[in-house]
């Protein structure tokens, strides 16, 4: 067999770090914690100066790239500098042979030619990263379910493939023989989600464990997240516990089409019991939660300008939505299921802690579909679906992702997405993904619910309802 070139796991990532004498690291550190600071799984981010053992570096978060520290809150650059002269160098991080792992497990994609070899390759990579790996799967086959969900071979160790990996300082558990999982999206995931503001709300069709739900909830938006798979559900309901927003994340086990029918339907007036209400972020204290009373911003930044402008929002990971249910009971606190939302709310004046109410039907800011072998054909489920005499604000951003094979061009799946819709889309943004085959790529295709598709109810329909 050749020799195992470890060089070829090598990844180096280009960040800033913060130069300041050691006895300030803590300092520094606390004020960074929030979201600004490097976080990864075993990597620390306050290193010694190579240059002076005096002095410690202070790692960045990668979504921090500009040496300005423009991409920190200000508030935090004025305490920064209180503390100390602001130094800010560059830092680079190599991920070397044994970083590369999604917790205890090593999932390999084996190539044809290297079969023959693969006991050797997952003893190799077991018995030097044992105890940290613990199972050595190869992935068999092309993903051909519904779920996405890859089947493995275990090659050396024990068969649990139960397992807990790090994004961008959110903790996701999953089972890798149940669930889709990508950690190659990582990047895309918080692209997307930087784009979200507070107290927006965000509707994830096919949202998996929650890549896209659970760093959303930390940003204080409201989020319906939905996926047909049921072990996905579980996984996200517990990843909403253990990134502690579960009071942001409403789960759904349904079909994407008959998910959004429910979410969007407009209840009746007789409709007491409120199975599509979620709650929209407010901050810890004294509030009024008013049943009935939508919350909904229509805080329309446009998402346009911030693609433009930068693909990082600095305040979302790491702020953790910054109040618990403490007047709840523990079953409050426990992840809505499937809709039916417990919580009590009235027109008093209440301890509340958690999100005010919002109601899909009236208003939501982003809906997310990550499915790119089918998303786009789901699309002709917002033709209609939205009732124009109950929407308030702007039309909601829809970002569906696609592959796009080097065949076809942009405009080629933007008629069949219009198509689909039955709309002109204005102003749609490509946004390439990655290269998942040599003649494919897959992207993300942006763009606000034409108004066309908003559904004009007739005066007699009107009355009925
Ligand atoms: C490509 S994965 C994306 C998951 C997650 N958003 C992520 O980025 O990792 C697509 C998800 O859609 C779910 N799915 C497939 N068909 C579906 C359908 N008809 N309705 C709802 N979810 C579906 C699958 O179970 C899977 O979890």
């Amino acid at each position: 067999m050749e020799k195992l070139d470890e060089s070829q796991f090598e990844q180096r990532m280009k960040l800033c770090a913060l130069r300041i004498p050691r006895e300030l690291a803590s300092a520094v550190t606390r004020l960074l914690r929030s979201g600004h600071l490097l976080d990864m799984p075993r990597v620390k981010p306050v290193v010694e100066d190579p240059g002076n053992g005096n002095n410690r570096l202070v790692v960045l978060s990668e979504r921090i790239q500009n040496p300005d520290l423009s991409d920190i809150p200000e508030q935090v650059q004025v305490s920064l500098k209180q503390l100390c002269n602001i130094d800010v160098v560059p830092y680079t991080l190599t991920l070397g042979y044994s970083y590369w792992s999604a917790g205890h497990v090593a999932h390999l994609n084996i190539p044809d030619e290297l079969l023959p070899y693969k006991d050797v390759i997952a003893k190799v990579i077991y018995d030097k990263n044992y105890p940290r790996i613990q199972t050595v799967a190869n992935k068999v086959g092309a993903i051909s379910n519904e779920f996405r969900v890859p089947k493995f071979e275990i090659l050396a160790g024990k068969s649990d493939m139960v397992t807990e990996v790090k994004q961008y300082g959110a903790t996701f558990r999953l089972d890798y023989g149940l669930v889709y999982w990508n950690s190659r999206l990582e990047h895309e995931h918080i692209r997307l989600v930087s784009l979200f503001k507070k107290g927006d709300v965000i509707c994830d069709m096919f949202a998996g464990i929650g890549p896209f739900s659970i760093p959303a909830g930390q940003k204080g938006c409201v989020v319906y997240a939905n996926d047909l798979n049921p072990d996905s559900i579980r996984y996200l309901k517990t990843n909403a516990k253990i990134n502690k927003v579960e009071d942001y994340i409403f789960t759904y086990n349904l079909d994407a089409r008959v998910f959004m029918q429910t979410l969007m339907s407009v209840p009746g007036p007789e409709t007491k019991s409120e199975p599509q209400l979620a709650t929209a972020n407010c901050s810890s204290g004294e509030m009024v939660c008013a049943d009935g009373q939508s919350t909904s911003n229509g805080n329309h930044n446009d998402v346009r300008e911030i693609f433009q402008k930068s693909l990082n929002d600095h305040s979302m990971v790491g702020t953790t939505a910054k109040r618990r249910q403490d007047t709840s009971s523990e079953g409050d606190l426990a992840c809505q299921e499937d809709g039916n939302q417990t919580k009590k709310r009235n027109n008093k004046k209440v301890k509340c802690t958690g999100p005010l109410p919002v109601k899909p039907w009236e208003h939501m800011d982003h809906v997310v579909m990550n499915l790119p072998a089918s998303a786009l054909h789901f699309l002709d489920c917002f033709s209609g679906l939205i009732q124009k005499r109950c929407w308030k604000g702007s039309l909601p951003w829809i970002h569906c992702y696609c592959f796009i094979r080097s065949s076809e061009t942009e405009e080629l799946i933007l008629s069949e997405a219009e198509n689909k819709l039955n709309a002109k889309i204005a102003e749609p943004i490509f946004h390439r993904v990655r290269d998942v085959a040599p003649n494919k790529a897959m992207f993300c295709l942006s763009f606000r619910l034409p108004t066309e598709c908003l559904k004009e109810e007739t005066e007699d329909h009107m009355s009925i309802s």
